[in-house]
């Protein structure tokens, strides 16, 4: 399970938890704008936008799983198992494999308008990066600091919807996601009223009554609505510490702790991995681990953007405590 978010201050906040019960090396990955981007079925892009991200450790190829660009463009590609549908080749449209889905996209796009405008004739096929990585099921939230949208290629076409509440999760596709939000309209931030009956006299006890009933499992469908309505009513100061720690805690109210989710014997649990935030107007990547708890920034424009080869910084996993005796 994976959730993604946006949040906005004075800045634009983009980013995702990453929830798996494997990794693959991740690690920060940096892609100057004069990497030679080789395509599988397109023509290569000798020079392109400047991308951050957080990527598989593969040497040769950045295989994002969230990134932004230096326009602050933003993508996360989440998990969409059963619903994902790859397709054959087809010589009249622009033929993308689902792992050059990222790269195609912020190497090029100023916007995302732009995004849509590439998305129109846009066909993802399927074609594996290699043997012992094969295609991944995904769909993905794609959002400058104006919009918000979310792809999901579906076995009747590319589907691309609007965001309005700047989250994604799994299953289920993002129109009954959005749907099944009508059910919690009478959550609030606020006491309630006592509108069960006059007869009983019905006591606000506690702080907090006003969300009883939203969804505290980890399913994909329960994430959704936790993160969007922690996203909504989010508030914080406008500066950059401030924002950048409100964002963490609205993915951190659908974080996965080791054991609660169990995939396998001996020991398999699916946990958050990792979770990003980038600042997308200024192109900083910052993460934290399941160890390390620590803030840990990348800032895109403190890098050398006109290099041709990718620059890489391993994840920092250990824990950081401050001892301070
Ligand atoms: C599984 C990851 C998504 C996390 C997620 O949504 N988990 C929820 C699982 S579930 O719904 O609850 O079952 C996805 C996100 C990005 C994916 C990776 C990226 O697409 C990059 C490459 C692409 C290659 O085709 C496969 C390996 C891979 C390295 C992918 C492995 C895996 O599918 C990743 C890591």
């Amino acid at each position: 399970m994976c959730t993604a978010s946006e949040y906005f201050t004075e800045n634009h906040y983009f980013g995702r938890n990453f929830d798996y019960e494997i990794s693959y090396n991740e690690r920060v990955c940096i892609t100057p704008r004069n990497y030679e981007f080789k395509f599988r079925k397109i023509e290569d892009m000798e020079s392109h936008y400047a991308i951050i991200g957080i990527a598989a450790g593969i040497d040769e190829y950045p295989l994002y799983y969230d990134a932004c660009n230096e326009k602050g463009v933003a993508i996360a590609g989440l998990n969409f198992a059963g619903n994902a549908v790859y397709r054959e080749i087809d010589e009249d449209m622009v033929n993308v494999t689902p792992f050059e889905f990222i790269p195609y996209l912020l190497s090029q796009a100023d916007s995302i308008e732009d995004v849509k405008n590439l998305l129109e004739n846009l066909n993802l096929v399927n074609i594996n990066f290699s043997e012992s990585l094969p295609l991944s099921p995904l769909h993905w939230m794609i959002s400058d600091k104006n919009s918000s949208i979310i792809v999901e290629p579906l076995e009747d076409g590319l589907k691309v919807y609007d965001n309005p509440v700047g989250v994604l999760t799994n299953n289920p596709t993002f129109d009954i996601q959005l749907f099944n939000l009508n059910n919690y309209r009478n959550l609030s931030i606020k006491t309630p009223e006592n509108t069960f009956s006059k007869n009983l006299e019905l006591d606000a006890y506690s702080r907090g009554m006003g969300a009883i009933g939203l969804p505290g499992d980890l399913s994909s469908l329960s994430r959704f609505v936790k993160a969007a309505f922690t996203r909504e009513n989010s508030t914080s100061e406008t500066g950059e510490s401030e924002s950048v720690s409100q964002f963490f805690h609205i993915l951190s109210s659908v974080e996965q702790q080791k054991g609660l989710t169990f995939i396998d014997d001996p020991d398999v649990y699916e946990y958050t991995i990792y979770t990003s935030c980038y600042n997308t107007d200024e192109c900083i990547l910052y993460y934290k681990t399941y160890y390390n708890h620590q803030i840990t920034a990348v800032d895109l424009n403190k890098e050398n953007l006109d290099g041709d080869n990718l620059i890489v910084y391993p994840f920092i996993d250990e824990a950081q405590i401050n001892f301070i005796n």
